[in-house]
C-alpha cells in the first residue's frame, strides 16, 4: 500500500542556524489518525510545515500519497495536504462562510455544481451548513474553527493536518469538534498539547523532542508511560486516568 505520508531522514535548520529537526522518519498509512506530541520547541510545527511545502527540507525527503514534496509539485501537494491552523482567523478572509469554503476548491479548478456540492458537504460535515451566508466575523471562535476545518475538507485532501484543534475551545465546543473529527474518514495528523484529546482522537501518537521522534506507538501506551512523559515535559491533566 502506498503510504499517505512518508518522511525519510528529514533534517532542517532555520536560516538563523537553529537546527530544529535532526533526521525524522515517519510513515503514515491511509486512514490513520496520528497525534504529534512534544514539549514547547520540540519541532512539531517545523515538521508539519514541511508537509505542505511551507518549509523545504534541508536533508531527507517527504512524499504524500507517493508524490514527492518539491517546488515543482507544490500546487498538487497543497491540494493533498490541508492544514487547519491554530488561529481560524488565519484561514477565513472572505465576506461569507460559503465563499470562504469555496475559495480552496475554486482555486484548484472546481466550478459550478461540483463546487456547490463540495461546499455544502464540507459545511454539513462540520454542522455549519445553516451559517453558509453569514460573515465569519459574526461567528463564535468555536464556529470559526469548524468553518476552518470545512475550508480544508472542501479541498478533499489526502491528509488533514490540525494544529492545536482544541485550543481555546470551551468544553462543549471541544467535545463537538472531536465528534466532527471522528466522523471524518480521513488521514489526520494532529499537533496537540491536549493529551486527553490525542487519546480520544488518535489511536497512534508520535512524541517529538529535540528535533527527533523519541516514541511512536499506540497513544494509550505512550500516555500510560509516566516516566517517558516526565522525561519530555508532558503531563496528563490532574486526576486524569487512562481508561482501562
Ligand atoms: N522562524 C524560526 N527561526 C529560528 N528558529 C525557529 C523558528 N521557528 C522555530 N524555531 C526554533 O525551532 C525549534 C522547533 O520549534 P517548533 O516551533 O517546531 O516547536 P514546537 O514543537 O512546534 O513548539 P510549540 O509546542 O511551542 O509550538 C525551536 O528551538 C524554536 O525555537
Amino acid at each position: 500500500m502506498t503510504p499517505a505520508l512518508q518522511v525519510e531522514g528529514l533534517a532542517y535548520a532555520y536560516p538563523d542556524g537553529t537546527q530544529a529537526l535532526f533526521g525524522v522518519d515517519l510513515r503514515v498509512d491511509p486512514g490513520e489518525r496520528v497525534a504529534v506530541l512534544g514539549p514547547n520547541g520540540a519541532g512539531k510545527t517545523t515538521l508539519v510545515m514541511h508537509l505542505n511545502g511551507v518549509l523545504q527540507a534541508g536533508a531527507g525527503s517527504i512524499s504524500v500519497a507517493g508524490l514527492p514534496v518539491s517546488k515543482a509539485n507544490l500546487k498538487e501537494i497543497r491540494r493533498r495536504v490541508g492544514v487547519v491552523f491554530q488561529d481560524p482567523d488565519d484561514q477565513l478572509f472572505m465576506p461569507t462562510v460559503g465563499e470562504d469554503v469555496a475559495f480552496g476548491p475554486a482555486n484548484f479548478g472546481v466550478t459550478g455544481a461540483a463546487l456547490e456540492s463540495a461546499v455544502a458537504s464540507a459545511l454539513n460535515a462540520v454542522g455549519m451548513a445553516h451559517l453558509t451566508d453569514k460573515s465569519p466575523l459574526h461567528l463564535s471562535f468555536g464556529q470559526r474553527r469548524r468553518v476552518a476545518v470545512a475550508t480544508v475538507l472542501a479541498c478533499d485532501p489526502e491528509i488533514m493536518v490540525l494544529d492545536e484543534p482544541s485550543a481555546n475551545l470551551e468544553p462543549i465546543a471541544r467535545r463537538e469538534l472531536a465528534e466532527v473529527l471522528l466522523s471524518l474518514d480521513r488521514t489526520m495528523l494532529m499537533v496537540t498539547h491536549d493529551l486527553p484529546y490525542a487519546l480520544q482522537l488518535c489511536p497512534r501518537s508520535i512524541l517529538i523532542d529535540g528535533g527527533v521522534i523519541v516514541a511512536d506507538g499506540p497513544t494509550e501506551k505512550i500516555l500510560a508511560d509516566t516516566d517517558l512523559l516526565a522525561q519530555h515535559r508532558l503531563e496528563l491533566p490532574y486526576g486524569f486516568q487512562i481508561p482501562a
